[in-house]
């Protein structure tokens, strides 16, 4: 990577990866409406970044300044792609950096196959070699079945294997995914997420935006929630996490009795009556909940149900973004919990956010 590239954490040679995306005040507006009023970026070469925001949070809009696709406002600071003054050289940041938008790039009407040769020409490579390429990526994409079809018949996840392939041509090192998997069942959206795991092993920075929140926390190393214009927090899914509270422990009985002995027993906690239910805040560690169990089999209470809530990106996306409109407050959480309880049930996602056990089956 060229000098002008800044270090990745503003001093040189203290061992980190370089930089391969930097920006400094980055500032765009469209008339009045401000969309992105002076974002600071530090994306280390080789990692994956989620830009998170909701709709119209300016997501896009910060993947075509960083692309080329369009200017910055006057008065933003430095942008660095590759290596490279995008403000001085913006045609070596084209050459390094592949794009794949909203809007595909596939011609539906030619085949697989012509679509990739096309981007070889497109890259100005002798024909021999644009072949091998593209052989090679349809055979890396699973699409080598249906290279000689037209682009028309093909899946939307087959059409999005052919979009990154086509990006992949030019094998950039730096690659901009607007919302990769929008739109795509979770068959293909796993299958998207394996090909961007092996484009970063490969040693690929991916920039990534997404609206879902699951995609940020399965597949990037550093995440930042856009608001407003800002960047209202950025760091691993697991530093934004702790930055909410709400963990807690949901207690439930069968019996009204049983429901009442362990309301009077327990110090903190927040009931809910009609369902027989007590919230009691709780890290969800192994510790804290030894100690509940405890608590509770000294005093020969029996709860029927215990789900350990502990907070996920909806969490903090709906903290940071303001876009948590739900009231009040206790009844949205309650009701938050118990959605995320029968999700966990269907998906088996018991690993980040509610993990439903019988009280006595846990701690063994
Ligand atoms: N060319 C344009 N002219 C005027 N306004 C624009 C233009 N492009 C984008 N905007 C506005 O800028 C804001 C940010 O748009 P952008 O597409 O960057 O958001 P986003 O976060 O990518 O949204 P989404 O998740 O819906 O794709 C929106 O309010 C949009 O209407």
């Amino acid at each position: 990577m060229p000098s002008s590239a800044p270090p990745a954490n503003g001093r040189p040679g203290a061992g980190r990866a370089p930089l391969a995306i930097s920006a400094t005040a980055l500032r765009k507006s469209y008339g009045d409406k401000r969309v992105l009023d002076g974002i600071d970026l530090r994306i280390p070469a080789g990692t994956v970044f989620a830009l998170l925001g909701p709709n119209g949070a300016g997501k896009t809009t910060a993947v075509q300044i960083l692309s080329t696709l369009i200017a910055a406002d006057p008065g933003s600071g430095p942008v660095h792609v590759g290596g490279h003054d995008l403000a001085v050289d913006p045609q070596a940041v084209r050459a390094a950096i592949g794009v794949t938008g909203q809007f595909s790039a596939v011609d539906q009407l030619i085949t697989g196959e012509e679509n990739m040769l096309l981007m070889a020409d497109l890259h100005h490579l002798p024909r021999r070699e644009g072949r091998r390429v593209a052989a090679g990526l349809l055979r890396r994409f699973d699409l080598v079945e249906a290279a000689k079809k037209p682009a028309a018949t093909y899946s939307g996840g087959m059409r999005r294997r052919l979009d990154i392939a086509m990006t992949l041509v030019g094998d950039p090192r730096i690659i901009f995914l607007d919302e990769p998997t929008t739109g795509l069942d979770p068959r293909s959206r796993h299958a998207m997420w394996g090909i961007i795991r092996e484009l970063v092993a490969d040693g690929v920075t991916v920039f990534l935006t997404t609206q879902y929140l699951d995609e940020a926390d399965e597949l990037a190393d550093r995440i930042a929630v856009l608001s407003d214009g800002r960047i209202a927090a950025e760091g691993s899914a697991d530093e934004l996490k702790r930055i909410v509270p709400g963990g807690h422990v949901r207690l439930r009985f069968a019996d009204p009795a049983a429901y009442r002995h362990a309301a009077d027993a327990l110090r903190e906690y927040s009931g809910h009556v009609e369902s027989l239910s007590l919230q009691v805040p709780s890290d969800g560690s192994q510790r804290e909940l030894r100690s509940l169990l405890d608590q509770l089999d000294a005093l020969g209470i029996q709860a029927d149900e215990l789900t350990v809530h502990t907070p996920d990106l909806d969490d903090v996306f709906f903290a940071l973004t303001g876009g948590d409109t739900r009231v009040p407050a206790q009844t949205d959480r309650t009701a938050r919990t118990t959605d995320r309880t029968a999700r966990t049930d269907q998906t088996a996602r018991t690993d980040q956010t509610a993990r439903t056990v019988k009280p006595e089956e846990t701690l063994r």
